[in-house]
């Protein structure tokens, strides 16, 4: 049966980030992701996911200046320092909260640099950073992300260019993390691509498509989807990251049967 994981940067915003953990427990989630930790002390989330009993599943390595527009800087030659001391501050939060994965963001290509020079910046950052990750039995995850509605310019937009990555590098501890509602923009084919990428993905998360809600309210049939994940042996979470259409405790029932 598939774990599914809170994601609070998205669900149970009606209250404050660190009163979620509870809420995120009582409507029956084991484990929870987010955006950052790096705004709160290690110890204080450490304390809230030991209080609600919840795994620590993913949180992405530092991404830049994230109210600026940016997304992520693995791909900015000009970055790579801020990148390495990036991995060294996830790594201390991870360990702190036990987490095994850590999401690298690709980031945006500037229309000034070229798209050879951002590939080979991202790949060699990958590499480093997958490295450390791996002395430490941690996972490093890539997201393709839409390149169509909410993120033009992002460098790894669809699974083919993170599972180009993962052959370059040929990192163990390199995974490819698929997100149903971006792979629906930029693909399609939801279960045959699950399927034939089940080896390489070390995470999902969803949201339907369009509007980035709830199951239910898009095209995606998520019944099928959530039954083929199971039946495949996915062993990973799989992350609600979905802007709620109504107040969140409203907008689980996709999750009635699976808790
Ligand atoms: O946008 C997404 O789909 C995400 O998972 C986060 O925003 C970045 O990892
Ligand atoms: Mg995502």
């Amino acid at each position: 049966m598939p774990r599914f994981a809170a994601n609070l940067s998205m669900l149970f915003t009606e209250v404050d980030f660190t009163e979620r953990f509870a809420r995120a427990r009582a409507a029956g989630f084991e484990g929870v992701e987010y955006l950052f930790p790096y705004a709160y002390p290690s110890d204080l989330l450490a304390r809230l996911l030991n209080d609600n009993n919840l795994t620590q599943v993913l949180f992405n390595l530092p991404p830049g200046d994230w109210d600026a527009g940016e997304r992520g800087i693995a791909c900015l030659p000009d970055r790579v320092e801020e990148f390495r001391a990036g991995v060294d501050q996830a790594l201390d939060y991870a360990r702190a909260l036990g987490c095994r994965q850590l999401n690298c963001l690709a980031g945006l290509r500037p229309a000034t640099l070229d798209e050879d020079t951002a590939w080979q910046t991202l790949v060699a950052n990958v590499d480093y950073a997958a490295e450390r990750l791996a002395a430490e039995g941690i996972t490093l995850c890539l997201e393709a992300i839409n390149s169509r509605v909410d993120m033009p310019g992002f460098v790894l937009d669809t699974s083919g260019k993170v599972m180009s990555v993962i052959e370059e590098l040929d990192g163990s501890n390199i995974r490819l993390q698929y997100d149903l509602y971006h792979m629906q923009i930029m693909e399609g084919d939801l279960i045959r691509s699950l399927e034939c990428l089940l080896p390489w993905i070390g995470h999902i998360q969803f949201a339907d498509n369009p509007g980035r809600h709830e199951p239910g309210t898009g095209e995606i049939n998520f019944s099928n989807v959530f039954a083929a994940i199971d039946g495949m042996g996915y062993e990973g979470w799989v992350g609600a990251e979905y802007r709620p259409s109504a107040e969140t405790s409203d907008t689980l029932g996709w999750f009635d049967g699976w808790s």
